[in-house]
């Protein structure tokens, strides 16, 4: 792909199911991008604009956020066109704008949206699908859909290849799933950046997908895939008990997905806030330095299919700490289960 001219900044739509690794390959291109700049757009889907704060500190001015919602089922892209023009703009010296979609957005409908939009500056930069390796089968049972979005896509990276015994038969079988995609295995989204920037696709292919798979149809959106899955947002500025928070999470019900944010252990750990995530039945703790001049805030959101929002609300509710000033030792023990101190895996 030719490099931003200063005529065209390419669009890439990053996308793929809960948890794949989104935001950690994110992370990663923000890191080793070289020379290039690289402007993002995230999109969460609940409330709490988790993936936001995880790629921020890396982005400064640089990245926006789009909040609270499927960016598929935004009523019209000019809001996205809003962001997109500020990140093109030639003084923000901007190389190329990743779109991270949420875990539940359609890409097909994200890919129309950039192809919509009229700003002279951008240009479609193909779409990448991340894929759970260790999740793969599953997903694929439970949402067929998987299929048409990794046929649409121009790169797939298959991630968390460590997670897996059988990377090979997993590679190969998105492989045979795949139209002329690029498909790269990967660890912690670790991709080298030129392949993202290299995915752009074929004038031809552009036009096949604005014909066949981008024309808004009339079935809403029911068949979407984030269509039966809901969302809950748990924010507080009191500590939660550690032994308590473990209990739910080992607790915790199958429908119950995706869980993703911040813990505030208060007197456990004063000097760290808990980057928590699950997906599926795998689930870490990442210890991190509170950012100077952070409140001290609880943030989570639990994403889920037949779950009881009201219920979990009030079982996040149990788990807010006493208010004790001291921490017995074996508080955290618990939590220290699910802490990897390694450096094959970095915080996301
Ligand atoms: N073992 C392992 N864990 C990984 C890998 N890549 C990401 N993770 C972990 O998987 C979890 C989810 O990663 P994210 O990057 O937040 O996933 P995401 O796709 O942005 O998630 P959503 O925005 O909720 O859809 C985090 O705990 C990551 O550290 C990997 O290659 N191997």
């Amino acid at each position: 792909m030719e490099r931003n001219s200063g005529r065209h900044v390419p669009v890439v739509v990053l996308a793929g199911f809960l948890g794949s690794g989104k935001t950690t390959l994110l992370n990663h291109l923000l890191h080793r991008s070289g020379g290039s700049r690289i402007g993002a757009v995230v999109n969460d889907f609940g409330a709490v604009e988790i993936d936001a704060m995880a790629v921020a500190g890396a982005l400064g001015d640089s990245t926006v956020s789009l909040g609270n919602g499927c960016l598929c089922c935004a009523v019209d892209s000019s809001e996205l066109d809003e962001y997109l023009e500020r990140l093109a703009r030639p003084s923000a010296g901007i190389d190329v704008i990743v779109i991270e979609a949420s875990g539940l957005a359609e890409p097909q409908e994200l890919v129309r949206m950039v192809l919509a939009s009229e700003h002279p500056d951008i240009v479609y930069g193909g779409l990448v699908e991340v894929v759970d390796a260790a999740e793969f089968d599953d997903t694929r049972a439970r949402h067929p859909e998987i299929d048409r979005h990794l046929a649409l896509a121009d790169l797939v990276v298959v991630n968390k290849v460590d997670r897996v015994p059988d990377a090979a038969r997993v590679t190969g079988l998105v492989r045979s799933l795949v139209d002329r995609a690029a498909v790269v295995p990967a660890t912690h989204g670790r991709v080298d950046p030129e392949f993202l920037f290299d995915c752009r696709p074929s004038e031809e292919r552009v036009g096949q997908l604005s014909f066949d798979d981008l024309h808004r149809d009339d079935r809403g959106h029911d068949g979407h895939l984030h269509a039966g899955y809901d969302s809950l947002s748990f924010v507080r500025g009191r500590p939660l008990d550690p032994r308590r928070l473990i209990r739910f999470l080992d607790s915790r019900p199958a429908g119950l997905y995706r869980i993703k944010g911040y813990v505030d252990f208060g007197p456990y750990d004063t000097g760290n806030r808990y980057a928590v995530h699950a997906v599926g039945r795998f689930l870490r703790f990442h210890p991190e330095p509170w950012p100077a001049g952070a409140e001290r805030l609880t943030q989570l959101v639990l994403i889920g299919a037949d779950i009881d929002t009201a219920a979990l609300h009030t079982e996040l509710e149990a788990c807010l700490g006493d208010d004790v000033p001291h921490a017995d030792e074996q508080g955290m023990w618990g939590v220290l289960r699910y802490v990897r101190r390694t450096a094959e895996d970095p915080a996301a």
